[in-house]
């Protein structure tokens, strides 16, 4: 029974340090991701543009389509938030039936998912199996005319769906006529951060849906801080932040482009570190400390949810770092490959394609490989692992079928 003294001291210990210790937090939550705050820093403009453009709905009629395009953390989700909040309560003074419905693409992950969550927001149950997505829709604009509701849709990551499947959901809402709604309408807000997101649509399903299109630039880093110290105001006891933290925090956010999701994420991850090690100040070091193992997630996250072939690619350049760290061409990279796909009983994919593959993990940020010249044997990349190792094994593991080829 020794052990367990041992772990109860520590429990008891961890258990009344929370109960005596006063919280650094005065509201965790206003941290979270999807809390709405009551100042939006920074954002006139798209406010008011936005609210021009939704404004016709208060008279009845319907809003021109937006496209809100910015990459992550710009602030087009909280605008989009902000403004349809405000609208829905002036919706509600003059009772009208108008509604807003919100849904996130990429978590609703496929196209008949989206409608399904969009008929439990209009209150109708579609099945989960069964109906075509043209049959499902039709029973969404069906119970849209049967009670006289207008609806204004807005879809968050709408490039996810396109670019994973294709743009027929989106054809059907912008195909959709007064006759067929008998007179009410809906109307679309697509939120994307991709910005060539453009190319993958239809030109009939484009002309349709950016009928007015909104840009959300970058923030610098003065706006970063400053919407970071606005933020702290309500989210920590007074003087828990120290300057320094917040200048930390502000400039990592800025280093790719000015990112406020990334600075609030890191403002929490290193808040909730320093309360763990019960510390009662938020310094450089929990910032520090914090934007490590939010990179770390990050790098796990986008290498767990890659396809197969991304992940074999990955597999083999592993397999090619542990071998010879300095000189992983993709010559050696393709054989590895090749042998690893077969053993697997998978079609290998051609050079070609593993090519594109490479740059695509280039972007994520997951390997360096740039195109460097051969001299007279022509060009090839130089591919080069620059996230750490262990988590990039220990997201391949979590694939069972990558699992049974990595030693
Ligand atoms: N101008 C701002 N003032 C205050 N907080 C902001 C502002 N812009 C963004 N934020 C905060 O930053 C976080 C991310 O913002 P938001 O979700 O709107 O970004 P986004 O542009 O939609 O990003 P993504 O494309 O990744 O969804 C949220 O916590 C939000 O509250």
């Amino acid at each position: 029974m020794g052990a367990a003294g041992p772990s109860n001291d520590v429990l008891d210990e961890i258990f009344n340090r929370t109960i005596n210790s006063r919280s650094i937090f005065l509201n965790r939550d206003v941290l979270r991701n999807d809390y709405i705050p009551d100042h939006i820093l920074f954002r006139d403009d798209q406010i008011s543009q936005f609210g021009s453009i939704l404004a016709p709905i208060l008279r009845g009629n319907k809003p021109s389509n937006i496209f809100l395009y910015g990459k992550t953390g710009t602030g087009k989700t909280v605008v989009a938030r902000y403004v349809t909040k405000k609208l829905y309560e002036r919706i509600l003074k003059l009772n009208l039936n108008t509604k807003f419905l919100y849904i996130n693409t990429r978590l609703a992950s496929t196209q008949y998912k989206m409608l399904v969550e969009l008929g439990a927001q209009l209150d109708i149950s579609l099945p989960f199996t069964g109906l075509s997505l043209s049959e499902a829709a039709s029973r969404i604009f069906d119970k849209m005319k049967r009670d006289g509701i207008n609806t204004i849709i807005i879809l968050d990551e709408i490039d996810y769906i396109v670019k994973n499947y294709d743009d027929n959901i989106l054809y059907e809402f912008t195909r959709v006529n007064n006759e067929l709604l008998n007179g009410n309408f809906i109307s679309i807000i697509g939120i994307s951060n991709d910005l060539k997101f453009k190319e993958y649509l239809d030109p009939r399903v484009l002309s349709g849906l950016s009928e007015e299109e909104m840009v959300f630039p970058p923030y610098t880093v003065d706006e970063l801080e400053a919407i970071l110290t606005d933020r702290i105001k309500t989210a920590f006891r007074p003087g828990v932040v120290s300057e320094s933290a917040v200048k930390l925090c502000a400039s990592l956010a800025a280093s790719e482009h000015g990112d406020a999701r990334r600075a609030v994420d890191l403002l929490r991850v290193a808040g909730e570190l320093a309360e763990r090690e019960g510390s009662d100040v938020v310094d450089t070091d929990h910032i520090t400390k914090a934007s490590r193992s939010i990179e770390r997630d990050r790098t796990y996250e986008v290498i767990r949810s890659l396809p197969l072939h991304g992940k074999l690619i990955l597999a083999a350049v592993l397999a090619a770092v542990l071998a010879a760290p300095e000189d992983i061409n993709t010559g050696r990279l393709y054989s590895n490959y090749t042998s690893m796909a077969r053993s697997l009983g998978v079609e290998p994919l051609t050079q070609r394609r593993i090519s594109g593959i490479l740059s695509e993990l280039d972007v994520l940020g997951v390997v360096n490989a740039p195109v460097v010249s051969n001299g007279r044997f022509g060009r090839s990349k130089r591919v080069k692992l620059v996230v750490p190792r262990e988590v990039v094994s220990r997201a391949l593991q979590e694939d069972e079928l990558i699992s049974s080829i990595l030693k």
